[in-house]
């Protein structure tokens, strides 16, 4: 797997700046990740509250947020960002629409705009981390953080998406995944994660040393 991302970089190899997105399930360690490459990045996703009356407002302003964060230029060679509009759609906002909170008309409306984004405008991938976890571990975490609002975050919430983060980036089964995926596995404790982003650093990086960021 290793090999392969590194082999499938090669093409990208001579372009200046990469992007990275960090995707995975709630408290999967998105952030945590990024805080060891010391990036500042973080949208603040609250997808998972319950919004029928604003999942239509909410998912038009997240969808823009991403396509922000997509543009934002770095001077830095990698970008690493905290999800993507990418998973916005294909997880967040399918999951609005499988559950009802997003009338089929809103669903509609926000995968015109979507396509037309994605058509018009550069969201271009290098790479994507996906940070695999078990329902059972975010669960955990959620409980540890106890943050507010997050209290009533069920396990099986946690499982749909996971579940949805599987269909896209692992099975392949509904959408087009747009870039390479390097798969860490993101159940072990936080000391070793931090042992594994730092073997992992080339690849995460995109053959970028960490040092070239100072
Ligand atoms: N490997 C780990 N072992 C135990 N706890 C962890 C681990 N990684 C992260 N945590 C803790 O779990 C919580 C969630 O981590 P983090 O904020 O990095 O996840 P996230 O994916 O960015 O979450 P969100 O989806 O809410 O933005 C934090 O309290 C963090 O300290």
């Amino acid at each position: 797997m290793a090999t392969q991302v590194c082999e499938g970089l090669k093409q990208t190899k001579e372009k200046e700046r990469f992007t990275v997105c960090v995707e995975g399930n709630i408290a999967s360690g998105k952030s945590t990740l990024l805080e060891h490459f010391k990036t500042n990045q973080n949208v603040e996703e609250l997808f998972y509250r319950d919004h029928e009356r604003w999942s239509m407002t909410l998912g038009t302003y997240i969808q823009l947020t991403m396509l922000e964060m997509h543009q934002k230029q770095t001077v830095k060679p990698v970008k690493l960002m905290e999800r993507s509009i990418y998973s916005t759609k294909y997880c967040f906002m399918q999951n609005m629409k499988e559950s009802g909170e997003l009338q089929d008309i809103d669903h509609t409306i926000i995968t015109e705009w979507f396509n037309w984004i994605i058509r018009n405008h550069d969201c271009r991938v290098d790479l994507i981390v996906y940070l695999q976890s078990k329902p059972e571990t975010v669960h955990q975490r959620i409980k540890n953080r106890k943050l507010n609002g997050e209290e009533d975050i069920p396990l099986e919430f946690l499982q749909t998406m996971h579940d949805f983060h599987e269909d896209w980036l692992i099975k392949r089964s509904k959408f087009a995944v747009p870039s390479k995926v390097l798969v860490i596995p993101a159940d072990s404790s936080l000391e070793e994660m931090h042992q594994i982003y730092a073997a992992k650093e080339s690849e995460i990086l995109c053959g970028m040393n960490i040092k070239s960021f100072l």
